[in-house]
C-alpha cells in the first residue's frame, strides 16, 4: 500500500509522562484499529471508555476513546482516538498495539494535518495558523494564528483570486470575440475597475501589517554598556529569577544570556551582554564582541549606565537606544548626554525604582512595533512575497493596457497564480513537504 493509503497514528499530546495522553490515528484502517483494541465502536463524535486489549486480549489501558467517522473528522479520513493514562509503558503498548494492524504506520510531522489539507479540510495559510497556534507562548501571538487557522487571510485570497479571474475571463472573452484582438470597451473598462480595486485591497493588507511577521519570534532587547553598571542585575529583576550570574566583579558576564519574556501579551526575549570595554583577556574580548553584535541586530538596546559612568560608548546603529541609568540608591550619576537618545529612565535594579516605568515603556515599544496586531493578516515572509507577487501582477496589468490585453492577461494569471500558491492549490510536492515537516509530530 502506498504510505499516502496507510492509516497513521501518534501520540498527540505532550511528552510522557503525563496524566492522560491523546493516541490519534487517521485512514481506513482507523474503523478496525478502534473495534480490534476497543471493541464496540462508540458512537460517532461521543466518548466511550472501552478496557483497550492487545491482539493476544491481554489489558492495555481503561481509556476513553472516540470515533470521528470520515469525511466530517479533522483530516477528512476515518480518525480514531484513545485518551489513555500518559505513562510510558501504557504508550509503548498501545502503539505496539496499533503497528501491529497491517498497513499502519507512526505519522510524520504535520502529517494529520498535510492530510487535513489534501481533503480540503485546511488551506495552507490556515494550516500555517495551526502550526502557530501550537507554538504560541503569548496571548497576542494566541490571537494572530487563531484569525489565520480561522481563514481570515485564506478567505480573503480566495475572493481575491475569484475575483482575478472574473477579470480575465471579461478580458479573455473580449480577446476571443473581437477579430482585431481590440476588446470591446464594454468588457474592459469593468474589467480594469476590478483590477484597480482589487490591487487597492491587496496593498491595503500589505500596508496594514506591520511588523506582525515578527510577532511569531517576538522582539529583541539587549541589555549592553560598561561593565558592572547592572545588566545582570536588571535581567534578572526582568525575568524575576537568577538567570545571570551577578557580582561586584567588573567582567562577570562573557556568554549572551536570553529570557523569553510574556510582556502583556507580547512576546519579548530580553538578552543580558558581557560589560563592553577595552580588555586584554581573550575570553572577555569574545564576550565584548558577541555583545557588540547582539545590540546591533536587537530591535531595542538597553544601554545601561551607573553613577560616574557616562552614556559614551553606546551603540549607534538602526536600533534605538534608551539610556537606563541604575543604581539611583547610591545618588545621582552623570548626566546623561540627551543627543542621539531616544529615551532616558533612572532605576535602582537592585531596589527596583523605576522598573514598573521601564516595563511599561518595554510594553508601549512592543505595541507600536507589532502595530495592534488585531488587523494584520500577514504573518510569514512567504505569504507576504505572494501577496506582493498578486500586487505587482494586477499593477503591471493596469500598466500594460495600452500594449495590448493579452499582456493584462499575463499578468492577471500570474497574480492569480500568486494567490494559489498562497492557497496551497498549486504548489509542487516538494514545497509542501518543506512546510509541513516543520510541524509537531502528531499534528
Ligand atoms: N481530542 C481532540 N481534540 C482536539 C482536536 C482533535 O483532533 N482531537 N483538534 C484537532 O485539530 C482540535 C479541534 N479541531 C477539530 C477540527 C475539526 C474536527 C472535525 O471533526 N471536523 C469535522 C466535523 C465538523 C463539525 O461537526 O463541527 C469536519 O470538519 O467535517 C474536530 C476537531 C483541538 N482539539
Ligand atoms: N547599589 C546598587 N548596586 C547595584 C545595583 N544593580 C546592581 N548592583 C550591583 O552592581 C554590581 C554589578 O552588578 P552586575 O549585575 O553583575 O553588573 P553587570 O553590568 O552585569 O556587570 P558585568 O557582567 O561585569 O558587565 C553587583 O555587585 C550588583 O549587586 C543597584 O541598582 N544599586
Ligand atoms: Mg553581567
Amino acid at each position: 500500500m502506498h504510505p499516502r493509503e496507510q492509516t497513521i497514528f501518534a501520540l498527540s499530546s505532550g511528552r510522557p509522562p503525563s496524566a492522560i495522553a491523546v493516541v490519534r490515528v487517521s485512514g481506513s484502517q482507523a474503523n478496525q484499529i478502534l473495534a480490534a483494541l476497543a471493541g464496540k465502536l462508540p458512537a460517532p463524535r461521543l466518548a466511550g471508555r472501552r478496557l483497550l486489549r492487545d491482539v493476544a486480549g491481554r489489558p492495555i489501558d481503561d481509556a476513553v476513546v472516540l470515533w470521528f467517522p470520515g469525511p466530517a473528522s479533522a483530516t477528512g479520513e476515518d480518525v480514531a482516538e484513545f485518551h489513555v493514562h500518559g505513562g510510558r509503558a501504557v504508550l509503548s503498548a498501545l502503539l505496539a498495539a496499533i503497528s501491529a494492524i497491517p498497513n499502519t504506520r507512526a505519522a510524520e510531522p504535520g502529517e494529520f494535518t498535510r492530510r487535513a489539507f489534501e481533503n480540503g479540510k485546511l488551506d495552507l495559510t490556515e494550516a500555517e495558523g495551526l502550526d502557530d497556534l501550537i507554538h504560541a507562548d503569548t496571548d497576542r501571538q494566541r490571537r494572530q494564528a487563531l484569525r489565520q487557522l480561522q481563514g481570515l487571510l485564506g478567505n480573503r485570497a480566495r475572493d481575491w483570486r475569484e475575483r482575478i479571474i472574473e477579470a480575465s475571463a471579461l478580458i479573455e472573452a473580449g480577446i476571443d470575440f473581437s477579430d482585431e484582438g481590440d476588446v470591446p470597451a464594454e468588457l474592459m473598462a469593468p474589467a480594469l475597475k476590478m483590477i484597480r480595486a482589487l490591487h487597492g485591497e491587496i496593498t491595503e493588507v500589505l500596508a496594514a501589517q506591520g511588523h506582525a511577521e515578527r510577532l511569531r519570534d517576538g522582539l529583541v532587547v539587549a541589555i549592553a554598556g560598561p561593565p558592572n553598571v547592572g545588566k545582570s542585575t536588571l535581567i534578572n529583576q526582568l525575568a524575576r529569577r537568577e538567570v545571570a550570574i551577578v557580582s561586584p566583579h567588573a567582567g562577570t558576564t562573557r556568554d549572551v544570556i536570553e529570557v523569553q519574556l510574556d510582556l502583556d501579551g507580547y512576546p519579548v526575549t530580553v538578552i543580558d551582554t558581557a560589560g563592553i570595554r577595552e580588555t586584554d583577556d581573550p575570553v572577555e574580548q569574545e564576550g565584548v564582541r558577541r555583545a557588540r553584535a547582539r545590540a546591533a541586530d536587537a530591535d531595542l538596546v538597553l544601554w545601561l549606565t551607573g553613577p560616574g559612568v557616562d552614556a559614551e560608548g553606546r551603540p549607534v546603529g538602526t536600533a534605538p537606544v534608551w539610556v537606563v541609568r541604575n543604581k539611583i540608591d547610591l545618588g545621582e550619576g552623570a548626566p546623561v548626554a540627551e543627543a542621539a537618545v531616544d529615551r532616558t529612565f533612572a532605576i535602582s535594579a537592585r531596589r527596583g525604582d523605576g522598573l514598573a516605568e521601564l516595563i511599561e515603556a518595554l510594553v508601549g515599544f512592543a505595541g507600536e512595533f507589532f502595530g495592534t496586531g488585531e488587523g494584520a493578516l500577514v504573518t510569514r515572509a512567504r505569504q507576504r512575497e505572494l501577496l506582493r507577487q498578486a500586487a505587482d501582477g494586477l499593477q503591471r496589468g493596469l500598466i500594460l493596457v495600452k500594449d495590448g490585453e493579452e499582456l493584462v492577461a499575463e499578468e492577471l494569471r500570474a497574480a492569480a497564480y500568486a494567490l494559489g500558491r498562497l492557497l496551497g492549490r498549486v504548489d509542487v510536492e516538494d514545497v509542501l513537504g518543506a512546510i509541513f515537516q516543520k510541524f509537531c509530530i502528531g499534528k
